[in-house]
């Protein structure tokens, strides 16, 4: 798992630092691996570095002290660089003395040079940034035309919650020092690539506050039956799902849960011979009242919202077994909470809405912190919580959270949900815990998606059938 800190941890993780720390050395590390990461980006972009044009936005804090000191660094490389000062009478006073003593220039015609630089590095504001860029600062922006360094994060963009409200910096790479902020997860497709450079934090950092899933996490969960393994002995999955006029829910949901475990999988509704047609492993039968021994179920997808959903629902969450609840469950909830009554106190239960049933569930929108909606709904309902959206939140009701980046948008298709909610299914069947479950399922459903649109767009059952190949891809050691 990898830590993603708030800035207000850092800071105070900067202050502890800071005191053991020789005056500058920290701003000296940060701003080396500015200067580093620029010399790349040039070399990437135009083949070389001496004699490429860089230009710095700089404004009035350490964030502008950073891209000063990288200045004059990238000068002792042969580059030229000019600044332009955003708060002239507050820009940093050793930065700026230092990066005009290594032949730096400062200029006032800002936008005549961006227009002809190489790279633009952003040092306008970092972690002390608070909404978006103002206009002298916008109107400059505007005009880049080249790749962009951002130092810390993308100016103009919450470093908390990632959120956007006017205008802000889309950057080509990021660079940050000591630890991955919330915006470079939330908002990856401002950040660009993230670059960490280590500055010594690590020590003072604590308990991250939200993390994110390596594969070898992925790989260390997930289920490989062993030598003493039989069907019942992996955890059989339940599938609530799909109805005669809308079978296709249940025959993915049931799918997803078909590859992603070696364990049984019973599905149970009106979809049963649709879905035995697609799936002749299955055991279907036409009512969850006669599924026979489940260990997790899936309830929801396709199920509707009449009288049938609900009891099919109740039924379920009275199981005293771990459920995930998705789609048409979620709406049932909303409309009638007591139906969370059948459920006994402590049973695991996963919601996985996105924004809409998001909002039925809670009275309102995640809006621009997801994080904080999802915690406050995990805590509310007693359950993980998991936010569906370009990335996937998922909350624990202790406030444990994980984040899912997914390579690409290929998930936003019809479907992919129920082949979500499968996954998550065989997951909490298997034993795992469930907010583990949760977002293990995610980062593979990610995967898979990533693998089978192969830069094309894929359907939901495309990515259903790559679910095998995410998993070979996520966990290589476990090839057999
Ligand atoms: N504290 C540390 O130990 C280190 C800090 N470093 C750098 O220091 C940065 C934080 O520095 P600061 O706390 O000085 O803060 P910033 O550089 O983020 O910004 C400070 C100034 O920007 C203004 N500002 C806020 N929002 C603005 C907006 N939307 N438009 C224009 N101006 C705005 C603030 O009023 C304040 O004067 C980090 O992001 C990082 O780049 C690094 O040098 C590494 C070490
Ligand atoms: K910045």
């Amino acid at each position: 798992m990898q830590g993603i800190w708030t800035t207000e941890r850092i800071r105070a993780a900067e202050e502890r630092l800071l005191a053991v720390t020789p005056d500058g050395a920290l701003m000296h590390r940060a701003a080396f691996g500015v200067a580093v990461a620029a010399a790349d980006l040039l070399a990437e972009h135009t083949g070389g570095v001496a004699g490429r044009r860089v230009v710095l936005l700089v404004g009035a804090g350490n964030n502008g002290g950073d891209a000063l000191w990288a200045g004059a660094f990238l000068r002792r490389r042969g580059v030229g660089v000019a600044a332009v000062l955003l708060a002239p009478n507050r820009a940093h006073p050793a930065g700026l003395a230092a990066f005009r003593r290594a032949g730096g220039r400062v200029v006032d015609d800002g936008a005549e040079w961006i227009s002809r630089a190489d790279l633009v590095v952003d040092g306008i504001v970092g972690l002390s940034a608070r909404g978006p860029l103002r206009p002298a600062a916008a109107e400059l922006v505007g005009v880049v035309r080249s790749p962009v360094l951002a130092v810390d994060l993308p100016s103009g963009v919450d470093p908390d919650t990632g959120a956007v409200d006017g205008p802000a910096v889309t950057a080509t790479r990021t660079v940050t020092f000591g630890a991955r902020k919330p915006v470079h997860v939330l908002n990856p497709a401002r950040c660009g690539d993230v670059v960490l450079v280590d500055i010594g934090l690590g020590p003072e950092l604590g308990e991250p506050d939200l993390s994110t899933l390596d594969a070898a996490d992925v790989a260390a969960v997930w289920p490989v039956p062993g030598v003493a393994d039989d069907k019942y002995s992996q955890g059989v999955t339940g599938v609530a799902a799909g109805s005669a006029v809308y079978p296709g829910a249940a025959v993915l949901a049931a799918g997803s849960a078909v590859l992603a475990t070696s364990g049984m999988v019973r599905y149970a509704g009106p979809a049963a011979d649709v879905v035995r047609a697609n799936w002749p492993e299955v055991v279907a039968t036409g009512s969850v009242t006669d599924a026979g021994r489940v260990q997790a179920w899936v309830v929801g997808p396709g199920i509707g919202t009449g009288s049938e959903g609900r009891e099919t629902l109740r039924h379920v969450l009275g199981s005293g077994l771990p459920v995930c609840a998705d789609a048409d469950a979620i709406t049932l909830i909303a409309s009638d909470p007591s139906v969370l009554d059948a459920r006994e106190p402590g049973t695991p239960l996963v919601l996985t809405p996105h924004d809409g049933e998001f909002e039925r569930l809670t009275g309102a929108r995640p809006g621009a912190d997801r994080v904080a909606a999802a915690r406050a709904a995990a805590r509310r309902f007693d359950a993980i919580v998991l936010l569906k959206g370009h990335n996937t939140v998922v909350a624990a009701p202790d406030g444990r959270t994980l984040v899912n980046v997914p390579r690409g948008s290929w998930l936003a298709t019809a479907g992919s949900g129920d082949v979500l909610s499968g996954l998550i299914g065989a997951l909490l069947a298997s034993g795992l815990d469930p907010w583990l479950a949760a977002g293990a399922a995610a980062k593979v459903h990610g995967q898979a998606a990533y693998l089978a649109a192969a830069g094309a767009p894929v359907s939901a059952s495309g990515i259903l059938h790559a679910i095998p190949d995410a998993l070979r891809a996520l966990t290589p050691a476990r090839r057999l």
